[in-house]
């Protein structure tokens, strides 16, 4: 039996957490708190867009006839501010002061920009002719009434969010953002800020994680660290449960003989533990807890294997639960610089930079406890399980960090 037979393919245990985990309750929020959703309904707007034919530039409303023969003297009738102002008939021979985002007068059919005038405010001097239509923005050109702006399923960013209060919505129904909480574990972990004690360093991988998940477009919560004890352990899920979509827990799932999370987590039944055929990031536990069956990913304590996992497991689950589609986190092609190494029959992430030039380069510093080596890549280098050596000028898949 070869060392890898035992294991687990990175695909079939992304798999199974795609299978598991639940595209979230849809839930009305208001627009102020949408960004990073994903819509639950069809978004039609009861108006036109703009609602009325107003002006795209600060000018004069005249008659395009009237301007024909220029230069033209013609007596101003008064002003037409945006957000209401005078209401004016522009009759033959006279214009109105218009500003952007002010209503057309009656009459008026096109605007002449003020730098095509001498600015006079009791009669002008209209220095260039336009055509009908000139500089005015059509009622409806953007939107008509009963028009869908944004489809069932779409992303909420900025500009998304703008049509959605363009259109006046202020509650809008959405799939939200999963809130995932970070629960640490290891009685070596101190809080940054505070001395290190012999034998301790400090906890980094909830920041880490945390970070991630806000970059995954969710809700990312640290919760205190626990030390090696499964009782303390599951007193701190029981808590955090009640506000989780997701927990992560990162240590505590390998072979030693301090192991809270697989100790307290495997007797459930609902957790699995598993040798994932990855290189880094290899022992897993993936599994449901609690009333609500709240996905739970137990990823290993090593510093980049955790977010290692994050990025292959987590991120993908992520994306499912908002409703969005979810698969194998995206990879792009890259020539690399040097020879790689991967271990046989699993598949490496190497940490790498990728340049400009689609060349890319892995770092200094490969070991599953080499943060610093980590912080300086910007790209996952993705070595196929079947191959242990690659020369330079390979073409890769490489996942963008
Ligand atoms: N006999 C074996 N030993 C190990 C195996 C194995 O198969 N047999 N697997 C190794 C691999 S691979 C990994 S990965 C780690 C996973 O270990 P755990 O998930 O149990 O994690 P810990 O033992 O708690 O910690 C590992 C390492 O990472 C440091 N760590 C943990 N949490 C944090 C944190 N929040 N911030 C910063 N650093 C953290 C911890 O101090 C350890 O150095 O197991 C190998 N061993
Ligand atoms: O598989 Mo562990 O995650 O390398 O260091």
């Amino acid at each position: 039996m070869s060392a890898t037979s035992s294991m687990r393919s990175v695909d079939d245990h992304l798999a199974d957490i795609l299978r598991t985990v639940r595209v979230l309750a849809p839930l009305e929020l208001d627009v102020e708190q949408v960004l990073g959703t994903t819509l639950a309904e069809e978004i039609v707007s009861p108006v036109a867009l703009p609602p009325f034919d107003n002006s795209a530039m600060d000018g004069y409303a005249v008659r395009a006839k009237d301007v024909g023969r220029v230069p033209v003297t013609l007596p101003v009738l008064g002003d037409v501010a945006a957000g209401g102002g005078g209401r004016f008939t522009v009759v033959p021979g006279t214009v109105t002061r218009i500003m952007t985002g002010a209503p057309m007068p009656e009459g008026a059919d096109a605007v002449v920009p003020v730098e095509w005038t001498d600015g006079g405010t009791e009669q002008v001097t209209i220095n260039r002719p336009v055509p009908e239509g000139h500089a005015i923005r059509r009622a409806g050109e953007d939107v008509v009434p009963g028009e869908v702006v944004l489809p069932t399923g779409t992303l909420i960013g900025p500009a998304q969010l703008g049509i959605l209060a363009g259109v006046g919505r202020r509650r809008v129904l959405v799939r939200p953002r999963p809130r995932v909480v970070v629960i640490s574990t290891g009685a070596e972990l101190a809080e940054p800020g505070t001395p290190l004690a012999p034998g301790q360093i400090w906890e980094s991988n909830s920041y880490t994680l945390v970070a991630a998940v806000r970059e995954a477009g969710s809700e990312g919560y640290r919760a205190g660290v626990v030390a090696d004890d499964a009782r303390l352990f599951l007193d701190q899920l029981d808590a955090q449960l009640l506000r989780a979509d997701v927990v992560i827990t990162s240590g505590g799932v390998s072979m030693g003989a301090y192991e809270p999370v697989k100790e307290a987590l495997a007797p459930l039944g609902t957790v699995r533990f598993d040798r994932v055929a990855m290189q880094p990031g290899m022992p897993q536990g993936f599994g449901v807890v609690g009333e609500d069956q709240t996905p739970i990913f137990a990823l290993p304590g090593n510093p980049v294997s955790s977010f290692v996992s994050f990025m292959v497991f987590v991120r993908p689950a992520l994306r499912k639960m908002r409703g969005l589609p979810a698969g194998p986190t995206p990879t792009v092609r890259a020539v690399t610089t040097s020879p790689l190494r991967s271990p046989e029959g699993r598949r490496s992430y190497l940490r790498a930079v990728l340049a400009d030039d689609g060349s890319v380069a892995p770092v200094r510093g490969q070991g599953s406890h080499q943060l610093a080596a980590l912080a300086t890549a910007n790209a996952l280098i993705v070595v196929p399980e079947d191959a242990t050596e690659l020369p330079e000028g390979a073409t890769v898949e490489v996942i963008r960090l």
